[in-house]
């Protein structure tokens, strides 16, 4: 029976609300607490158990231990490739420079990286990246960095302990709590609501800074990468208060998940795999990728067998193979293979490691690539090749922010980590997510607390606010059961799986918009029994307007968009167009006659700062570049 008494709410009252515990939730908290701030870590997931701690291959930063050639420019140069030139050059700039700077931060926490012979932190090869560059522990870098970040927050509550006798005083985290919506006074940050998972009791913070740090999309797709909790939250948050979000038609799908068995479906291989030395063949047993060299990287990769080989132990004189192609060149060609009869069994192709190194190379370096496949496909990656295949991994796409403050448009909110745009581009490279988070997320956890230093007067949140909210919330309680959640999540997996996925076509996009809005007709009909105490059902229902509506975003984008680009794949406009590159994007919500609509924009993309312009060979920006764009340049540099 569903409880119907109206529910209490309980208040608390902070600085600065971090939603989000992954990489970029919690290096904002520090640095906001750091800076003097009180500070709330709003998480949906329970402490330790965000996406972050997924990541498995390792943290991109130009630290130049396996190769001292390596430093900022180098990565600034792979980012902006690995992005086709769409990228926020000043996001990459920002990201390049400092990501050395917070791994060896992350040390000092007391993070324990692999290392050299020599003792320094090793770093490994991954694809589009010229020098090895990801730090990493093993294949679980990302459980390393959550707990050394953790474990940071428990010295600051120590410290606060000392001071105040509280540990949660500044600090505070509240774990498996959802927030459903952000307040405003005006324009202004006024606060957030939402509700604890187990107990659905309800909670009003009053805070006038708000960092976004939710993470991707990848639950609006059939076949993901993605963990329960990525259905999209802070991206629709966001646009419900006012922010505008950017590159939303740039989706990662991630060469090598698992394809069986079907239950695991989806499931990340780490391209570690492939930076070890695992390559790809088809079911005639070729290594394909050297058909799939596209022009713009040519000189860049091996044309044949053996100088790919020899590039592991050799990269200096030797080009890198093309299994290491950025992922979205990999993705495209998997597909291709499948598509023209050369996939393996399970619809996909085969990754082979195990013909390539010793299983005591493999075991050390892989083990939880090995534990996964044993145990979930029974199939031993020392002696026998995976089967692989696409998998939606990653959005681009997200909450436009200003590069150097992570704020957006909106006085008081910010946004860092997967849930922000710009910084990737059309197409992000492994290992720079881990290192978007904790740079971004220390600027925004600094652009909050600066934020607040200037402030004049606090937003306050008002009832009225608070009793839509809750209206909002109470809602699947109320509705007679006409439509089920989780069917209606299985269509809207469906649809963007089949028609805005890894090749896509405007009839095919025209569709998937038109069920999209029948859908939007639907959800505000789906109902819930049972109470508000751990209440799956009511979940799902709460977290599909929201899959919702960053679906509409990315299919009315990816319509727009006729090119193809990085993440973005269109069969009928198969080709990167020069022209396009200066266009973003921009999904923003207005009011229309039935409620809030999605709204696309186009926007210039910002001109490349003319230092970091000069980093790149002028035959090489003419592969992206317009004519005019060049010559502009060039007579900017009075040449
Ligand atoms: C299997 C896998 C392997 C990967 N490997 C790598 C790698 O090796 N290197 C790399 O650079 N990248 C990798 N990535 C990508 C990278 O892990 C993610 O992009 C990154 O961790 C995102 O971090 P984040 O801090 O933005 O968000 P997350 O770590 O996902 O954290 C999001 C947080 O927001 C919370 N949240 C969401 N909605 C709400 C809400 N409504 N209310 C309250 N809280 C909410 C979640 O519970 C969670 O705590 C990998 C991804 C996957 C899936």
């Amino acid at each position: 029976m569903a409880d119907t008494s109206t529910p209490d709410v309980v208040h608390h009252t902070y600085d600065v609300l971090v939603i989000g515990a992954g990489g970029a939730g919690l290096r904002a908290a520090i640095e906001a607490r750091m800076r003097g701030k009180r500070v709330a870590i709003l998480s949906k997931s329970l402490f330790g158990k965000a996406h972050t701690v997924m990541a498995e291959g390792g943290i991109a930063a130009s630290m130049g231990n396996a190769n001292p050639r390596d430093n900022w420019e180098v990565h600034y140069r792979d980012t902006m490739r690995g992005g086709k030139f769409l990228n926020n050059w000043r996001m990459a700039e920002l990201h390049a420079k400092e990501a050395p700077q917070r791994v060896w931060e992350l040390e000092t926490y007391g993070a324990l990286f692999d290392r050299t012979p020599e003792g320094k932190i090793s770093q490994r090869n991954f694809g589009g990246h010229q020098f090895p560059r990801l730090a990493h522990v093993g294949d679980r870098t990302g459980l390393e960095l959550i707990r050394t970040l953790q474990q940071k927050i428990v010295s600051l509550q120590q410290e606060d302990h000392a001071r105040t006798g509280d540990y949660e005083s500044d600090l505070k985290v509240f774990h498996e709590f959802t927030v459903t919506e952000l307040f405003k006074e005006g324009d202004r940050i006024a606060g957030a609501f939402g509700y604890r998972r187990p107990t659905g009791e309800y909670l009003c913070f009053h805070a006038p800074a708000v960092v976004l740090a939710t993470g991707g999309i990848g639950k609006s797709f059939k076949v993901t990468s993605n963990s329960w909790e990525y259905t999209g939250d802070g991206h629709a948050l966001a646009l419900r208060a006012g922010a505008r979000l950017i590159n939303m038609e740039f989706v990662q799908f991630h060469p090598t998940g698992m394809v069986w068995p079907p239950s695991v479906k989806g499931i990340l291989v780490t391209e570690s795999v492939r930076g070890d030395g695992g390559v790809l063949k088809n079911s005639e047993g070729e290594r394909f990728m050297f058909r799939y060299i596209p022009d713009v990287f040519r000189e860049q990769y091996a044309t044949s067998e053996d100088e790919g080989d020899r590039w592991y132990d050799d990269a200096d004189n030797n080009r890198r193979p093309p299994e290491l192609l950025p992922r979205d060149e990999v993705a495209r060609a998997i597909n291709n293979e499948v598509k023209e009869g050369r996939g393996s069994p399970a619809g996909g192709v085969y990754l082979d490691i195990a013909s390539r190194r010793t299983t005591e190379f493999i075991r050390k370096r892989l083990p939880s690539m090995y534990h996964q496949f044993k145990e979930l496909a029974d199939v031993d990656i020392t002696t026998e090749p995976m089967e692989v295949g696409p998998t939606c991994h990653y959005v681009m796409g997200g909450v436009e922010v200003d590069p150097d403050t992570a704020s957006t448009v909106v006085p008081g909110l910010f946004a860092a980590g997967e849930v922000a745009g710009g910084m990737h581009g059309s197409n992000r490279l492994g290992g720079n997510s881990l290192s978007d988070l904790l740079v971004f997320g220390c600027r925004a956890g600094a652009g909050a607390a600066d934020y607040l230093d200037g402030l004049a007067g606090v937003p306050a949140v008002t009832d009225e606010a608070v009793d839509a909210a809750l209206a909002e919330s109470e809602k699947p309680f109320s509705v007679r059961g006409e439509e089920n959640a989780y069917t209606l999540h299985q269509e809207l997996q469906q649809t963007m799986n089949d028609l805005v996925g890894i090749i896509r076509r405007a009839d095919e996009m025209e569709m998937a918009l038109k069920r999209l809005a029948e859908l939007r007709d639907r959800i505000p009909r789906v109902g819930v029994t049972g109470g508000r105490a751990y209440n799956p059902g009511w979940h799902l229902a709460m977290d599909l307007r929201n899959m919702l509506v960053v679906s509409q975003c990315i299919a009315m984008a990816a319509l727009e968009r006729q090119e193809s680009r990085g993440g973005h794949t269109r069969d009928d406009y198969p080709a990167m167009d020069e022209n396009w590159r200066r266009e973003l994007l921009n999904c923003s919500l207005v009011e229309g006659p039935e409620g809030p609509q999605v709204e696309l924009a186009h926007q210039p993309q910002p001109a490349m700062r003319s230092d970091l312009f000069d980093l790149f060979e002028l035959d090489e920006l003419k592969k992206y570049y317009t004519g005019d764009e060049l010559g502009g340049h060039r007579a900017d540099q009075g040449v």
